[in-house]
């Protein structure tokens, strides 16, 4: 079995999840466009639920596969959230961001009741940090920005090499919501939860990839089957 049906497996795992009335945060990259593909074709048949997308690709590929589309400003909260990760380790924190919807991403899982990681188990690790660890900033003083952000590197005993994310077309790659992102090959990972706070404390970053107890469970997909993993 190749990666993407892999994938696509650990998608049709985590629709078994998923309820008649539910409202659904919808996550953005590739496993998490096969569980809306799968949901949308549960909707044709006659599903009623309502999702809230985390980026315009997303809400571009729900609305292909005819799920219909709310905000998190006309519902008050979501039922289930479903959505990738670049990292997922034994406590279930994650490194998303690859895709670079991270911001929104976090949003949505945050007003979740659950959150379900769905991926195929190469994601799966002992400690987080191999994948770069995505650190969304404002354009306006990022030379500042980087300095409190190597800064928090230090702190937490991290370091690695940073770069601003540029786009296939070789500019710099703009977020949904027009922020920039910064990439940092940390290597090892070994307190998320101190780094994320770091992190969060720097005014020139909007967000950072690092989902610290949002994901309830992961699904993972592999050579040997499907493997449900719970938050302790
Ligand atoms: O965080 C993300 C997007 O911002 C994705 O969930 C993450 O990059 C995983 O993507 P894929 O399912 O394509 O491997």
């Amino acid at each position: 079995m190749n990666m993407d049906q892999l994938k696509r497996q650990a998608a049709a795992r985590a629709l078994d999840e998923v309820r008649d009335g539910m409202q659904l945060g919808l996550g953005t990259g590739s496993t998490a466009k096969h569980f809306i593909e799968l949901l949308g074709e549960r909707v044709a048949a006659g599903l009623n639920v309502i999702g809230v997308p985390t980026s315009e690709a997303t809400r571009a590929d729900a609305e292909r596969c005819g799920v219909p589309l709310t905000t998190l400003d006309e519902i008050d909260h979501l039922d289930l959230t479903v959505d990738g990760a670049d990292e997922i380790d034994p406590q279930l924190n994650l490194i998303k961001g690859g895709g670079g919807a991270l911001l929104r991403e976090k949003i949505v899982a945050a007003a979740s009741d659950r959150m379900i990681v769905i991926a195929d188990d190469t994601k799966w690790v002992p400690t987080l940090g191999r994948f770069p660890l995505p650190v969304e900033v404002i354009p306006f003083g990022l030379g500042a920005t980087r300095r409190a952000i190597e800064k928090a590197f230090a702190q937490c005993g991290v370091s690695g090499q940073m770069a601003v994310r540029k786009a296939k077309d070789g500019h710099v790659f703009v977020t949904d919501g027009g922020h920039w992102i910064v990439d940092a090959q940390l290597g090892r990972i070994a307190d998320p939860a101190s780094l994320a706070k770091a992190l969060s404390a720097i005014p020139g970053v909007v967000e950072h990839g690092l989902f610290i107890g949002l994901a309830s469970s992961a699904v993972l997909a592999g050579g040997d089957g499907i493997r449900v993993i719970e938050r302790r």
